[in-house]
């Protein structure tokens, strides 16, 4: 067997954090486009509503300034409306104008119903895809993103998406639309007017797109500051044992305190590109009016215009204004969403790390379907031990790094053969942990690779991989749901299955005792359970999944020495011709594994039996000298 030691040259790492450019607000709002693609019909008929609801809109201000025209029986009074009398007149005139009001009306409900439906079927499609992105990130993206930055992603950036729909900030769309109608009923009408306005109406939006452009900016940076804020939050509550413990109460406050008045400050500028915005308008509309006034005063003083038009013009210089009044109301949310489609954008832009090989098959000669045939066999093994011997583990020239070249483990070369158990020892930190994390795949080796029965672990499925190796952990995880629940993992295990598991690694006894036997509602991370209690349902979960390697890390650390006698009797029979790793600080534990692999800094020192290594009088003999002593 090989076994180098030396450690050679540390291989290079690329360095890939390029900042991403910020998104346009048309790429961020492209984005939205596939998951609108699939409610088309919806939209379609709500886009359709447009035209009448921006008729209806721009033949208002026309109709009663008909109404005047009548009254004063100006020639600006369109034949249709000249009856035998001003009064029949003024019906018919009054008829269209409640038609109109209808249309708007009712066409503006249910458009606005419609939107809404469709902008939180697609809020929960993203949320959706979030989730499921999330999960499926490698191990390291973790490591560098605080828990409170995603649930603030996850949660409140989401729930602002579904605010742009349902507070009818897309509405600003049908605006634009009425906008672009009444533009062109002005120039119909009265082209000096229309001119005018429409000349008023350029540098005001330039200026609004310049305050949303700068809010933009304010309210990222106010989200961000919220997910420090959330971040602190979540440490605080996971770990307010240790607060309570160590007193950290003041401390922690005084902590929390900077980043609220940061998180404030924030806010408090994008308020003012908010209230800018809305001030901008205010005084907008009524100066557009005034113009009208100024300029349609003097063209009918010339008799060039007549009082119907002009009145016209002073309702349409207030409904041209008014969708922009209402982007100004509607801003704040739109510019939050569009924050938010940047935010959640980044998520959905973090490349899955880890991913199976599409054509790993025709790659490696691999099948899937492998694994399962071996646990079959593993089956058959017990009655029938003829079949070719699995398990073998190794590594060849593996380095890695968690940052940069910053490696914790070195130029690693051992093979494990099918049905040995190894021990890994060292001192803490030594990287033991690590090896298990690249075994498993959480993490992929920076050089050199890890082969299972000859194939490249990058080869096989992941889902195979970890089928195929079952690892306890020192903690184990435990997910809100019953005990029968936190060992099938959603797998469809039946519930004769579950108690085989449980009275195959001896946790049988155990469960029975809880209140509801393997009913018994866990909580969220298992709080109403001992550490010692979720490391026997950890036993279980992994027994059931019939693993052909077994990866045991300091997973009897806290179980008292009785349990732990009844637990290893049932490992020992569990273990029977699988491979086993066992992690184990205290060395008395593992005197009777086949070979004992010592590492120290990332790299393998030494490997023997118990009485090899104690002879050898290195590393290891000192380690055991010491517990000893100790003992
Ligand atoms: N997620 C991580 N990101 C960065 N560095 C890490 C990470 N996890 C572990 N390390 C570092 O890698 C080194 C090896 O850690 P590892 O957990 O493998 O050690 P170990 O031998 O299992 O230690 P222990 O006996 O204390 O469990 C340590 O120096 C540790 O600081």
């Amino acid at each position: 067997m090989s076994n180098t030691i030396s450690p050679g040259k540390p291989p290079r790492k690329s360095n890939n954090t390029a900042d991403r450019p910020r998104e346009t607000d048309w790429r961020l709002f492209l984005r939205l486009v596939p998951y609108a693609k699939k409610h088309k019909r919806l939209l379609a008929i709500a886009m359709l509503m447009l035209v009448p609801i921006a008729i209806a809109n721009a033949t208002q201000p026309l109709l009663i300034g008909q109404a005047i025209s009548l009254i004063r029986k100006e020639p600006s009074t369109y034949g249709f409306f000249q009856r035998d009398t001003v009064m029949e007149g003024l019906y018919v005139v009054e008829l269209i104008l409640l038609v109109t009001v209808l249309i708007k009306l009712l066409m503006s409900g249910f458009q606005g119903y419609l939107i809404q439906q469709v902008g939180q079927k697609i809020t929960a499609a993203i949320r959706q895809d979030l989730f499921n992105h999330v999960t499926s990130l490698a191990v390291r993206f973790f490591d560098r993103t605080p828990v409170g930055k995603l649930i603030t992603r996850l949660t409140s950036d989401v729930e602002v998406l579904g605010d742009v729909f349902a507070t009818g900030a897309i509405g600003i769309i049908a605006d634009l639309f009425s906008m672009l109608v009444i533009a062109g009923f002005m120039f119909y009408i009265q082209w000096q007017l229309a001119t005018l306005l429409i000349v008023m109406l350029l540098p005001i939006a330039g200026l609004i797109i310049y305050f949303q452009q700068q809010y933009r900016k304010a309210n990222y940076k106010a989200r961000e500051e919220l997910s420090v804020l959330n971040s602190q939050l979540q440490e605080n509550i996971t770990g307010i044992r240790v607060v309570h413990l160590f007193r950290r109460e003041k401390f922690n406050s005084k902590l929390f305190y900077q980043s609220n008045t940061d998180y404030v400050e924030e806010v408090d500028k994008t308020i003012f590109f908010d209230s800018s915005v809305s001030a901008t308008l205010e005084w907008i509309a009524l100066i557009a009016v005034a113009g009208v006034l100024w300029f349609g005063g003097s063209l009918l003083l010339k008799e060039q215009l007549t009082f119907g038009i002009l009145s016209t013009f002073i309702f349409y210089a207030q409904r041209l204004f008014e969708p922009l009044q209402q982007f100004a109301e509607k801003f704040t949310v739109i510019q939050a969403g569009f924050t938010a489609i940047e935010r959640v954008g980044d998520i959905l832009d973090e490349p899955i790390e880890i991913r199976d090989k599409a054509n790993s098959r025709a790659l490696s000669g691999f099948e899937f379907g492998y694994i399962d045939e071996i646990i079959e066999n593993l089956d058959a093994e017990e009655s029938n031990d003829s079949k070719i011997p699995r398990g073998e583990i190794r590594f060849e020239d593996v380095w890695f790094a968690y940052k940069d070249d910053d490696y914790v483990i070195k130029n690693l070369n051992f093979t494990i053969y099918p049905g040995e158990k190894i021990a890994l020892v060292g001192p803490t930190g030594a990287g033991k942990s690590s090896i298990i994390r690249l075994l498993c795949r959480l993490y992929e080796p920076t050089k050199g690779r890890i082969l299972i029965d000859g194939i490249d672990i990058r080869d096989v499925p992941q889902a195979e991989l970890r089928r195929y190796l079952a690892v306890i952990l020192q903690d184990g995880f435990i997910f809100a749901g019953d005990v029968k629940g936190n060992i099938t993992l959603g797998d469809g295990y039946t519930f004769e299955e579950v108690q085989a598991a449980a009275e195959k690694t001896n946790v049988s006894e155990f469960i029975e005792q809880l209140p509801q036997g393997y009913h018994t509602q866990l909580r969220e991370r298992g709080t109403n359970l001992s550490s010692g209690q979720k490391q026997l349902l950890a036993f279980a979960r992994a027994a059931i999944r019939n693993p052909q390697v077994l990866v045991l890390d300091e997973a009897t650390a806290n179980l008292d020495v009785g349990t732990e006698a009844l637990i290893q009797a049932a490992l020992n029979e569990l273990l029977i011709g699988r491979t086993a790793i066992i992690i184990a600080h205290r060395l008395s534990t593992i005197r009777n594994v086949d070979k004992i692999f010592v590492l120290k800094r990332g790299e393998l020192v030494e490997q023997g039996s118990h009485e090899q290594l104690v002879r050898q009088d290195g590393l290891y003999a000192t380690l055991h000298n010491l517990q000893m002593l100790g003992s």
